[in-house]
C-alpha cells in the first residue's frame, strides 16, 4: 500500500504555498520550524545565482574546554556553505560534483521489511554501555526502535510513537541472515500509560515516547533514556504541544532464555530535564522548539561522571534577531560574505539549533543539571537531532542528523549525518570534510540554486529521502531507517531499517566505504553487537 508523501505534496505545490504547508504540518505535531510564519520562503525569491563565490570554512581550533565551561562551538554559515562549494559544478567548485565520499549509495525500492508488516519502525538504537559498546545479552542482539501501528499513515507516526524492541541471535554473519535482518519483534518496552504520567495536565489526546538511548549495567539492569511528549487537541481539532517535552529515564531489567528476550521493571519514570528557557529554548519561547533525543556517555577524561548530549535550540524568544558575526563565520578577504542583518532579513534566525550537554548529579542517574550547549547552528539549521559522542583515535566526534528542510535561508544540505571533530566533549569542534560538516548525505540531484523548498531536481533523485535518523556504530557502521524511495510518481514508504553502510573515519574526514557489502550497501537492519554479556558480569 502506498501513502502520499508530504514532501512530494510540498514539491508539487511549489514555493508560494509551501510555507503554509509547513505551518500546517507543524500544527499536526511537527517541531520543524517554518522559515517564515506568514510569508512564503524568502529564499525562494532569491535570484537563481545568489552566490558569486565561496568563502573559506571558518577556522576551528579543536581546542578542548572543561565540560562545564561557557564555550559553545559554532557551525557557521561559512562552514555550511562548503556543502555547496564542494558540490556545485558551475561555481568554481572544489570537487565538481556531489562527492561520492560523503554520499550514501542508492537503496533499491524492493527493500525487505524487518517487522514483517507488524509496525512502522524508525529511530533505532542498540543496547550499549556508557562507552557505546554494543552488547548482546545471553547470545541475543537487542535494538530499541520507535514504532507505530501500521494502520496509521506513515507521517502520522510521530504523534503515536511508542518504544518497541527487537531481538535476534548474535554471532551470525550478515550474509547468512534473512534479507530483513532476521529480527523478532518483542513488543512495547514500557507498561501502558506510565511514560505520560509526568505531565501535570493529563487531558492530552495522546502521549508519545521519542528517542532515546538504552544503557546496560551489571546484573541485567538497564536504563532507558527517552523523550516524553504530550499532544493536546485544540479547538480547531489540531494536535499541539503546549507542555514542554521532558527527557526521562526509566530503570528496568533484561531477561533472556533460549526462546528470546523480554524486559521487567520500567515502573518508575524519572523526569530528568525539561527546557529551562535560559540555555535551552522552551515552548513558551517558540511553539516549534526542539528538545529531545538524550544520548548518555562517560568521558574517559572525566572518570566517574556521566554526561548526556541532546537536541535543543538556542534559548531566545522566536523571532529574536540573535545571530551574530560569529555565527556567519566569514574571514577577511572571503569572496562571499553576509552580515547577520542580511540573513536575518531573510528569516534565517528562525533556525537556531544547538546540541545540549547535561551531567548527572547522582550514580542512579535520576538527577541531572544542564551545562551550556556544546554546539550551536544559529542561522544555519533548526534541528541537530539524535546527537551522539563517538570516540576514535583520541578524538571526540559529535555526530548529529539534520533534515534538508530545516536549513536556514541561503544554506542547504542533504538529509543525513553531520559530523564535528574535537579534542574533548566541549571543544572548538571542526566540521568534518572540507569544513562543511557533511559526513553522510542521501544521494541527490542537488541544484542548490533553485531555492527552498524541495527543488524539483532534488526530488527527482529516488534516493533523496531514502534514509534518515542515522546512528553511527563501532567500526564506522551506520544504520538508519528508510523513509521514502522513489520519485513523486513512483515511490514506496519505508518504516523499516535500511541497509547498514560503513564510513571510514580518519581525523577530520569521513568517507563512504564502497567496498563494504554490495557496492557499499550492507545487510538490512544489520546492527551487530561487538560484546556479549552474561548476568553478573560487570559491564566495562
Ligand atoms: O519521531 C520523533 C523522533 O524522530 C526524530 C528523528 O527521526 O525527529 C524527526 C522529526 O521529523 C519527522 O517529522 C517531520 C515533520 O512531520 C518530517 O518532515 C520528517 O520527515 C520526519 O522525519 O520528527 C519530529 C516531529 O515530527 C520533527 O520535528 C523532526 O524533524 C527524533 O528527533 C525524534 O525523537
Amino acid at each position: 500500500m502506498m501513502f502520499l508523501h508530504h514532501r512530494f505534496l510540498k514539491g508539487a505545490l511549489a514555493a508560494g504555498v509551501a510555507a503554509a504547508a509547513l505551518v500546517a504540518t507543524a500544527g499536526a505535531g511537527a517541531t520543524a520550524a517554518p522559515r517564515a510564519a506568514t510569508a512564503p520562503s524568502a529564499q525562494s525569491a532569491l535570484p537563481a545565482q545568489a552566490v558569486p563565490g565561496f568563502p573559506e570554512p571558518t577556522p576551528h581550533t579543536q581546542k578542548a574546554y572543561d565540560p562545564a565551561a561557557d564555550f559553545t562551538a559554532k557551525w557557521t554559515r561559512a562552514d555550511a556553505r562548503q556543502i555547496k562549494a564542494m558540490s556545485d559544478p558551475t561555481a568554481g567548485s572544489r570537487q565538481n560534483s556531489m562527492p561520492e565520499d560523503y554520499t550514501a549509495p542508492t537503496v533499491p525500492q524492493n527493500f525487505p521489511d524487518m517487522s514483517n508488516g507488524k509496525v512502522w519502525v524508525w529511530d533505532t538504537w542498540p543496547l550499549t554501555d556508557a562507552a557505546a559498546h554494543q552488547y548482546s545479552y545471553k547470545g541475543w542482539e537487542v535494538v530499541f526502535s520507535l514504532v507505530a501501528d501500521r494502520k496509521l499513515g506513515f507521517d502520522d507516526r510521530h504523534t503515536y510513537a511508542k518504544l518497541g524492541y527487537f531481538f535476534r541471535k548474535a554471532g551470525v554473519p550478515s550474509s547468512q541472515r534473512p534479507a530483513n535482518g532476521g529480527w523478532t519483534y518483542g513488543g512495547l518496552v514500557f507498561p501502558k500509560g506510565l511514560s505520560g504520567k509526568v505531565f501535570e495536565d493529563q487531558s492530552f489526546s495522546h502521549q508519545t515516547e521519542w528517542s532515546g538511548s538504552t544503557r546496560i549495567f551489571k546484573n541485567g539492569e538497564v536504563k532507558v533514556f527517552y523523550t516524553a511528549v504530550a499532544f493536546y487537541r485544540n479547538a480547531a481539532g489540531q494536535d499541539t504541544k503546549p507542555a514542554d517535552a521532558r527527557i526521562m529515564m526509566s530503570p528496568g531489567k533484561i531477561f533472556a532464555n533460549d526462546k528470546g528476550v523480554w524486559f521487567g521493571g520500567f515502573k518508575t519514570h524519572n523526569e530528568l530535564l525539561k527546557p529551562d528557557g535560559k540555555l535551552y529554548q522552551n515552548g513558551a519561547q517558540n511553539p516549534y522548539y526542539n528538545f529531545r533525543d538524550p544520548f548518555t556517555f562517560q568521558d574517559p577524561a572525566h572518570p566517574g561522571k556521566t554526561y548526556m548530549v541532546f537536541e535543543g535550540n538556542t534559548a531566545t524568544q522566536r523571532g529574536t534577531r540573535a545571530c551574530t558575526t560569529g555565527d556567519m563565520g566569514y574571514q577577511p578577504g572571503d569572496p562571499y560574505t553576509e552580515t547577520p542583518d542580511e540573513v536575518m532579513d531573510r528569516n534565517a534566525h528562525l533556525q537556531m539549533a544547538n546540541v545540549g550537554l547535561a551531567v548527572a548529579d547522582n550514580t542512579e542517574l535520576t538527577k541531572w543539571h544542564f551545562l551550556p550547549p556544546i554546539l550551536s547552528a544559529n542561522c544555519v539549521t533548526d534541528q541537530t537531532e539524535r546527537p551522539q559522542i563517538y570516540l576514535k583515535d583520541g578524538k571526540y566526534y559529535l555526530f548529529t542528523i539534520s533534515h534538508r528542510s530545516t536549513f536556514a535561508a541561503g544554506v542547504d544540505g542533504p538529509e543525513g549525518v553531520y559530523g564535528f571533530v574535537g579534542n574533548g566533549i566541549r571543544s572548538d569542534f571542526q566540521p568534518v570534510n572540507r569544513g562543511s560538516g557533511l559526513a553522510l548525505g542521501n544521494p541527490t540531484n542537488l541544484n542548490f540554486n533553485q531555492g527552498f523548498p524541495f527543488d524539483p531536481d532534488y526530488n527527482q533523485h529516488p534516493g533523496a529521502f531514502q534514509a534518515y535518523s542515522h546512528y553511527v556504530m563501532p567500526g564506522g557502521l551506520v544504520q538508519s531507517f528508510i523513509d521514502t524511495i522513489g520519485t513523486k510518481d513512483n515511490f514506496r514508504r519505508g518504516g523499516t531499517l535500511g541497509p547498514t553502510v560503513r564510513i571510514l573515519i580518519d581525523g577530520d574526514t569521513t568517507k563512504v566505504d564502497r567496498t563494504y557489502g554490495n557496492g557499499g550497501l550492507g545487510g538490512y537492519a544489520d546492527i551487530p553487537a561487538d560484546r556479549d554479556i552474561k548476568p553478573g558480569q560487570p559491564v566495562s
